[in-house]
């Protein structure tokens, strides 16, 4: 090594530490490390940022660290996370990533709403505040799938949205990875945080084995994230499984599947023998004749009697296809019907309103206080929820970007 070119490299490199300020500032952990809201300390730009510091320390981090910052630097879309500086430190053998901060994201809305709903609260949002969301998703994802990456854990906590300031409102999706509070005794993930095991959004395809992970993947997640933001209610709420179960195959979450959707024949789904699990259907008891009154008409019917503002049924079902070679592509949902009808999507999800939703907590680092925050989160009920208050204000209306939609 240039020792001398090194030194004097490091004499106009600098740290993270000196140009940012972040101590005490951490709003997420995982396995991979630590996640930060960051200020530049020279004052040049006021902006927030979001550092995520990755302890180098094993083979599996460093990996991912590298895995991370060669996807991102190739990626570019206004509904992506966006990569702006690599930080590597020598000295305590840390990768760190500068990120441009979203404050929101639907994890936290959805509890928001589920909250106030239960306190009886009424909250005001713009009418077309999800068809927004569900628009900017689509469009991130079509940027992903062109570029023949899949997202493969989409989820509402992985779907952030911008603050106020020049971005606001705009849907960035991120994957925030696997968070394990650092305990003792390490307690399992899904006693710790649902959110990030969960089930919820796996399409069949993968709970029934295949190896094909397909475009379809995500699409079928952002039906039941569609879902989710309409009712406030996870479509396909099951027990959670630690991530380490061995076999694809879930019961209960099939089950839930089969209850909204009803039972696949093979006109719906012919490449559903071929699926690795398929024989464990009927061993596990699962029958057709159970699911015969069994549809996504009738079960919105039931959820929406009178219908809903962001809600369409055809879009819906195109996205909670069975089968994957049928289910819709982000680019043909970025051209249905539904996003040329009243109330169009806005770049702002909040359509200029004011955001009611509260900023990022700071995770406090004392082991004393983490063992309340789990038993906290423990403790949380998820009380039943109505979708929220469409409000009296004529949004502005909004023409759709047409980069998406070549129909
Ligand atoms: C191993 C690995 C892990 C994550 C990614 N990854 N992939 C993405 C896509 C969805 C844009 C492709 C984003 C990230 N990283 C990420 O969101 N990082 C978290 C950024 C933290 N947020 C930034 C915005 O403000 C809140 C915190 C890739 C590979």
């Amino acid at each position: 090594m240039d020792f001398e070119f090194r030194a004097q490299q490091d004499q106009v490199r600098r740290s993270v530490e000196e140009l940012f300020d972040f101590q005490g500032r951490m709003i997420g952990r995982g396995t991979y490390g630590k996640v930060f809201k960051a200020k530049r300390k020279d004052g040049t730009d006021t902006s927030d940022y979001a550092l995520k510091q990755i302890d180098a320390t094993g083979q599996s981090m460093s990996n991912s660290a590298i895995r991370e910052i060669a996807l991102l630097r190739e990626l570019n879309h206004i509904n992506l996370i966006s990569l702006q500086r690599v930080f590597l430190s020598h000295v305590d053998r840390r990768v760190s990533l500068l990120f441009d901060f979203a404050e929101h994201d639907l994890w936290h809305i959805i509890k928001y709403h589920r909250a106030a709903k239960a306190s009886k609260k009424t909250v005001n949002c713009a009418p077309g505040m999800i068809k927004s969301i569900l628009y900017q998703i689509l469009a991130g994802i079509h940027y992903l799938h062109s570029n023949w990456v899949l997202h493969r854990d989409l989820k509402p906590a992985n779907i952030l949205l911008m603050g106020d300031g020049a971005e606001r409102g705009r849907v960035k999706i991120g994957d925030m990875g696997f968070a394990r509070l650092f305990t003792s005794p390490l307690v399992p993930l899904s006693k710790i945080d649902p959110v990030v095991v969960t089930l919820w959004y796996r399409s069949p395809e993968l709970l029934l084995g295949s190896h094909h992970h397909t475009k379809a993947i995500d699409l079928w997640a952002i039906g039941c994230i569609l879902y989710e933001l309409l009712t406030l209610e996870p479509l396909f709420h099951c027990k959670q499984d630690d991530i380490k179960a061995s076999s694809p195959f879930n019961r209960d979450a099939l089950e839930k599947i089969f209850q909204v959707v009803g039972y696949p024949t093979d006109s719906d789904w012919p490449g559903l023998k071929q699926m690795p699990e398929y024989p464990r259907l009927s061993k596990e008891g699962f029958r057709a004749i159970h699911y015969g009154h069994c549809s996504i008409e009738q079960w919105m019917k039931k959820v929406f009697p009178n219908g809903h503002p962001s809600f369409s049924l055809e879009l819906m079902k195109r996205l909670l296809t069975f089968d994957p070679n049928k289910r819709i592509t982000a680019e043909q949902a970025l051209c249905d019907p539904f996003f040329k009808q009243q109330p169009l999507p806005h770049q702002d999800a909040f359509y200029g309103m004011e955001i009611p939703y509260g900023k990022r907590e700071f995770i406090i680092e004392d082991e004393e206080q983490q063992q309340q925050q789990q038993q906290q989160q423990q403790q949380q009920q998820q009380p039943a929820i109505q979708p929220p208050h469409p409000p009296p204000v004529e949004e502005p209306s909004i023409q759709i970007t047409q980069e998406n939609c070549h129909a």
